[in-house]
Parts: C-alpha cells; structure tokens; sequence
C-alpha cells in the first residue's frame, strides 16, 4: 500500500493523503514534505483509520516530496497529541507544532564554524581589542555570541579573525552532551524520604503507568526525594523529564542536579538559541538526552525511550497555557505518562486541591513528607492587623514588620518582603485634571517602572517614558504615583533601613537563566540583606540564612473575584512562607492584612491546612466548581468592538439547553481590550457527567463568523479575565 495520509502543519486544513514514491521508507510518525499546490509544507504521517478524512482517488494523488531526517515521532506522543487536540478543543496541527519545535533540527545533521583564541597577538592593539581578548579566554562560540560575551561589535572580531587571533573551529551541532551519573553524589536519605524513594524507585522499574502526589512541607527534601527514582531511570537507560514552573527556577535546579549527577541537564526553555534548540531536540529524539529539565512545552518533545516525568511545584499556575492551545502541562503530563506506561510524580508543598481530590479517590498515590529535613521547623506565622497598624502616609510596611527587619539586618541574617507587584507603582494619575495613565491597547493601567524610567503596559508590552507635563491638562511636574510595587517598597526600605543592601528579585531582573544564577549566587555568598521580590521569588529557592519572610499585601490576591483566588493566595503565601528558617535558625513570617479573620489568612495564621483545604472544599463543592464540577471559558474576540459582540451574542443565542450545564455570558471579559483586541467571554459550569468538549464542538461548528473574528476555548480556565 503506497498511500498515505498526513497530518500537515496548517490548523486550517484537514488530513491530506498522498502516494509513497518508490524507495521512499515511511511508517506511521514520519516527519515528511508534503506538496500542497505550489508549495511544500510539513507533515506527520498518520494512521489513517485514526484520522478521518475525504479519500482521494488513487489516480489524484500527488507523491510525497520527501523524508525528513528525524526518527518518527513515538507512537505514545502521536496519542498524547490526539488527546490533548480533543480534550483541549484544539486542532491537531496546533498540538503537532508544538512537538516540531525546531525546525532547524527538522533539516538533519549539520556543522557550524564558532571561534577561539589562538594565543596569537594583533599587529596593532587598540583598547577595544585588549578587551575582547581579555573577555574571551576559554571562550568557543560563533562571531555574534562572542560579540555578546565580549560587549564589543562583530566588526572588532572580524579584524581579530584576520589577524589569526581568533581561528574558525567546525563544530559538531549535534554533538553529544555529558552524560549524567547516576551515583556521581549519593545522599543519605532519612526514613521518611528513604520510604517514598524506594516506592519510586520500583515505579520506575516496573515501567507500569503510576500517578504519584509527592506532598511535603517546605523543605521536607522532595527535590532529594525525586532524584533518586531519577538516577534509577538513568541507571535503566531510560529518560527522564522534570518540569518546572518557571525558568527562573531551572537555575537554582541545575545547580543541585550537577552537584548530584556530575553535569548539567538538557535544558529546555523558550529563550535558547536556536542551536541550543536543535542540539537539544535532536538529542531527545534519539533517546541520547538522559534528563531534560524544561518549562511546559518540553512536555511535547519526542522522547523514545521515557522512563520518568517529574512535575514539580505541581499546584502552579504557570503550567497552564493561556494562548494558542490552552492546555495545561500537570494534566497534559499525567496523560503523558498514560500513554508511555511511566511513572509520573507530582512534587508540591500545596497542592492544587484538583490533585488533592484525585489521591483521596485513589487514582494517585499520595506520598507524604510531613516534617522539614534536619533539625529545621517550619516557620512560626503572625499577623499584623494594618487597620490597628497603620503605617505611615506614603508607606507601606508598619511598625512590627519594620522592627522585625531591623533584627535581622542587626544579626546578620537575611530577609525577603513578598509583593505581587511588579515596577514602582500599578497606577498614574495627574494631580491636577485625575487623567489616569492607560494602555492604548488594553484596558489596564500602566504600571510605573522608575528603575527602567518607563510607563509600562504587563499585557501587551506597550512602553512610554514618563512625560513631563500631564497629556491632558499641559501641566508640569504633577504625576502621582497610586499604591506600592516592589521598586517602591524597596525605596521605602532604603529611607528606613539605609545600611540594608537590597535586591527587587521580578521578571524584570532575572529575566534571563544567567541573571537569576547572579542572583542565587549573591544571596548565598551573603551580599544581600533584603530580597523584595514577587511570586518569582516565593518557591523552589533554598538560602538558609534566610529567616525573616514579610507579605506586604496578603489580602491583594483575593481582590478581584477571581474563581481560584482563594486557593492561590493559601498557596502563594505558604509557599513564601516555606522561604523562611530552612537552615539552622528558626524563621519568622509576618503577615500584613486588613482582613486577619478572613479563613484563608486564619488558616496561614495557624498553620492549620486542613482548615483552609476543607473550607475551600466546601466552597467548591457548592458552587459546583473543580473537582466537583468542571469550567470552559469561549472567548470572542476582534480587532471591531461591534464584530465581536454580535458574534459574542451569535454564540450565546446558540446555547445548547441542557440540564447538565449552566452558562453565563456572553459579557465583556474584565479585560475586554487586550493587544488590540475586544473580547467578550462565555463561562460554562457543567457536571462531571456532561460531554463538554463534544458540546462545545457542536455548538461552535455550526456557526460562521466574520474572518477578523477569533473564538477560543478554554477548558479548565484558570484565568478569568
Ligand atoms: N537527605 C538529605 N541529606 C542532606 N540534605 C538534605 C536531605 N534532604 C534535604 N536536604 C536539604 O534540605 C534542603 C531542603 O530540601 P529541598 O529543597 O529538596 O526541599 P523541598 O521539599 O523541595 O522544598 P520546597 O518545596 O520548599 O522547595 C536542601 O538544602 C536539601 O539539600
Ligand atoms: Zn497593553
């Protein structure tokens, strides 16, 4: 049988089916060109019978232009990438991308030339020169990194090219990387972490499906804990996936993994270059990559010969996709290890109540660490009532907090002040006219960023310095600056506590894998005094000099009205919280609150999680929500304001009516401009008995919008702007 049908990389277009010319070898995973009128495009060979589409008379069918030179992708991964297509209402073409993310390793083998130093010295030597030679000892790397590395122009280098100082190298691109030993640094494990390890490690010998909850206090050791199954999976010649939330975090990890393996990992992140890329796809195609440490869309990479996945900080919402396909990697990675019969485990200090209810129905197995390693305690946690404690005008950290910082600096110990705020201040306003500072694109304010000097929008990137004169009324020098972000709270500690060396830790400072290693590498040495830092800055960090942890603003995550906000507020804080007292020394978290009796708050005053997960239980089950009940969001969207509400409207008259699902909408989505964009949402509540995707599926297919509209599904949303 020399026809076949393809997948091709288009979400518009349906399964395509060709003829296999002869002495061309495919089997079902093959990644082939495919012709498409005049041009060629890529394309997955498929299983047809999986994959239903119009059949082609055998005389029409046009022959595959070719192969490319990359294994097949894995039966396993074809079957995730039809699940998640399905489950996430998305077309398969869109899943199939996010697996063909290099398209630089799509085109085979190849070498590149990189450059170093010959030891040789230039006819003439010129201060920048001096410079580049001095930066780029022990350096290989192609002209245009080394310009980086070194901070002089390619033009420079290429007269040190000329002059034999620097010489050309042919580089393998897809040379192997070091391999990880699996008994580099063994650990003692105490009983507790022995317990879980060794039901792992069996996991990982039995190659059976096994959904694992690790739940561990802070600084109970899970990353220890996880490691050891790890080194199993290596020690079996098997791979091994880690997902991490953030790639802030993979720094402070791959310090830990190289201290216990002997190399770094394969790292896998939206910001390598595209040689790092394609070294790394190809590797993990050919089940080469021992470890691959990576953010959620590592989850879709090719791996033949998977042994392990690892998701750790498992309750974190970053792991969910909010564009493109909406998925979210937790439960994307839990199928994954479905369908290649791995075990997978789940690593978090708080779970996400979803995980939570799967282990008491027995599909996960729940692992407990319930004490922190060593002699260390978990954190005493305090109150402070800001409606009796008021600080200052213009300031934002009352009597106690600063007292308790004061302590700290005197004893030589460290610090970290937790606002969810990124940049000086959320909001600008003129004090003569009240004209507010927002984004021309989206309906949100711009957020002041003093260190940066610019007005800045956090959805869409749009950035204005600061004017001088309000652009409303003409008048100089009368822009306020509305509450507190991190900048700003850490002036206000530099006027308190002028001796303090501060660091403001967000997404704007480590934004890049080297930034955060500088970071991680000056608190450790002892050059900081008082991290003040976002979310960025409440998990996976471990500096055991670190006792005294502040919120800010503990009750700001539960304003809004958002469906989760309790829910994240208990887990951002404890996780913050977690930050303190990991080493020898007792650690003090205080919580600055104009709510001290609102249940969550109650719950972290206390300690008690029980309290908080049964509260929030309850809650969840009255109002039919997750895991009793399930969510999907439709979002409508068009660069007109009037296409989209009237396709808005469209779909809402268009409702099924159905006892099993309620809906509500369609109504402006809280950011009903966003990029440019109007939107307007739909919510679906439904029980855990209806068909929601297949309901939606019907519902949307059988309406026709304008080409400017866009209709997304999100289902499971944790966003509900
Ligand atoms: N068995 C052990 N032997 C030596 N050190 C250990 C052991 N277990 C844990 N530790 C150390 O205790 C500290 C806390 O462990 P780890 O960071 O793994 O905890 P965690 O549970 O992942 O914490 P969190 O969830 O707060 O990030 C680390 O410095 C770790 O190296
Ligand atoms: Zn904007």
């Amino acid at each position: 049988m020399n026809r076949v049908r393809c997948l091709v990389l288009n979400a518009a277009l349906g399964p395509l089916d060709y003829r296999v010319p002869e002495g061309m070898a495919v089997e079902a995973g093959s990644v082939v060109e495919c012709p498409l009128g005049p041009r060629t495009v890529i394309g997955i060979i498929w299983e047809a019978e999986r994959l239903p589409g119009a059949e082609v008379p055998a005389e029409k069918l046009r022959p595959l232009r070719g192969i490319l030179p990359v294994p097949p992708l894995p039966a396993p991964l074809r079957r995730l990438m039809e699940w998640t297509a399905d489950y996430y209402v998305a077309p398969l073409a869109s899943v199939a991308r996010m697996a063909l993310s290099s398209g630089g390793a799509l085109r085979g083998p190849a070498t590149m030339i990189e450059y170093r130093l010959t030891g040789g010295m230039p006819e003439r030597m010129t201060p920048q020169r001096q410079a580049a030679m001095e930066a780029l000892e022990h350096e290989q790397a192609t002209i245009r990194e080394l310009a980086g590395i070194a901070g002089v122009s390619e033009g420079v280098l290429r007269g040190l090219v000329n002059q034999g100082v620097l010489e050309p190298v042919e580089v393998d691109c897809d040379r192997p990387y070091d391999r990880a030993l699996p008994d580099f640094a063994r650990i003692t494990l105490n009983p507790d972490q022995e317990g879980a390890a060794e039901l792992f490690r069996a996991a990982v010998r039995a190659r059976a499906f096994a959904p694992f909850l690790l739940d561990g206090v802070t600084g109970s050791g899970k990353t220890e804990t996880y490691f050891e199954p790890m080194a199993e999976a290596i020690r079996d010649g098997r791979q091994v996936l880690v997902l991490l939330p953030e790639i802030a975090l993979t720094e402070a990890f791959l310090a830990r993994f190289a201290a216990r393996f002997g190399t770094a990992p394969v790292l896998w992140h939206s910001s390598l270059k595209s040689t790092e890329r394609r070294r790394a796809w190809r590797s993990i195609a050919c089940g080469d990559a021992q470890v691959v440490v990576g953010a959620r869309s590592a989850l879709f990479l090719p791996f033949p010969r998977l042994g392990l996945i690892v998701i750790d900080e498992a309750h974190e919402v970053s792991f969910k996709q909010d564009d493109g396909v909406r998925y979210n990697a937790r439960d994307v990675a839990v199928m994954r290890a479905h369908f290649e019969h791995v075990p997978v485990i789940l690593a978090s200090a708080t779970p996400a109540l979803e995980s939570l209810a799967m282990a008491e129905n027995g599909t996960y197995a729940k692992i407990d660490l319930p004490s922190r390693y060593g002699a260390a305690e978990l954190p005493a946690i305090r109150t402070i009532d800001l409606t009796q404690e008021k600080p200052g005008r213009g300031a934002w950290l009352a009597e106690p907090l600063v007292a308790a910082l004061e302590e700290r600096l005197d004893r030589g110990e460290q610090s970290l002040l937790f606002l969810n705020r990124r940049g000086y201040a959320p909001l600008t306003l003129c004090r003569n006219c009240g004209f507010r500072f927002q984004c021309p694109n989206c309906s949100a304010w711009l957020v002041e960023h003093r260190f940066s000097q610019r007005l800045a929008c956090h959805h869409c990137g749009h950035e204005t310095p600061p004017p001088a004169t309000c652009p409303e009324c003409g008048e100089p020098d009368c822009l306020v600056a509305c509450g507190p972000g991190v900048e700003r709270i850490a002036d206000e500690v530099a006027e308190l506590l002028p001796d303090a060396r501060t660091f403001v830790a967000t997404s704007d400072t480590l934004n890049s894998p080297g930034r955060a290693a500088e970071f991680v590498a000056m608190v450790e040495g002892g050059a900081v005094d008082i991290i003040i830092g976002t979310q960025l800055v409440t998990k996976g960090f471990h500096f055991p000099d670190l006792t005294l942890v502040g919120v800010v603003d503990a009750d700001l995550g539960l304003e809004g009205g958002d469906l989760r906000a309790a829910e994240r507020t208990y887990q951002q804080i404890a996780q913050v919280a977690g930050r303190a007292g990991r080493g020898d020394k007792p650690g003090e978290v205080l919580l600055q609150t104009r709510h001290p009796d609102a249940p969550v708050i109650a719950a972290l005053a206390d300690g008690d999680r029980e309290a908080f997960y049964e509260a929030e239980t309850d809650a969840r089950r009255f109002a039919g929500a997750p895991p009793f009940g399930r969510w999907a969001a439709i979002i409508v969207s068009s660069e007109e304001e009037d296409e989209a509400r009237d396709a808005a409207q469209r779909i809402g008259r268009a409702r099924p009516d159905m006892e099993e699902l309620a809906i509500y909408g369609p109504a402006p989505a809280p950011l009903s401009l966003l990029r440019g964009r109007y939107r307007y949402r739909l919510l679906i509540n439904a029980r855990r008995s209806a068909q929601l995707q297949d309901i939606i599926r019907q519902w949307l297919g059988a309406l026709d919008h304008p080409a400017g509209v866009r209709v997304a599904v999100d289902i499971d949303p944790y966003s509900f702007v």
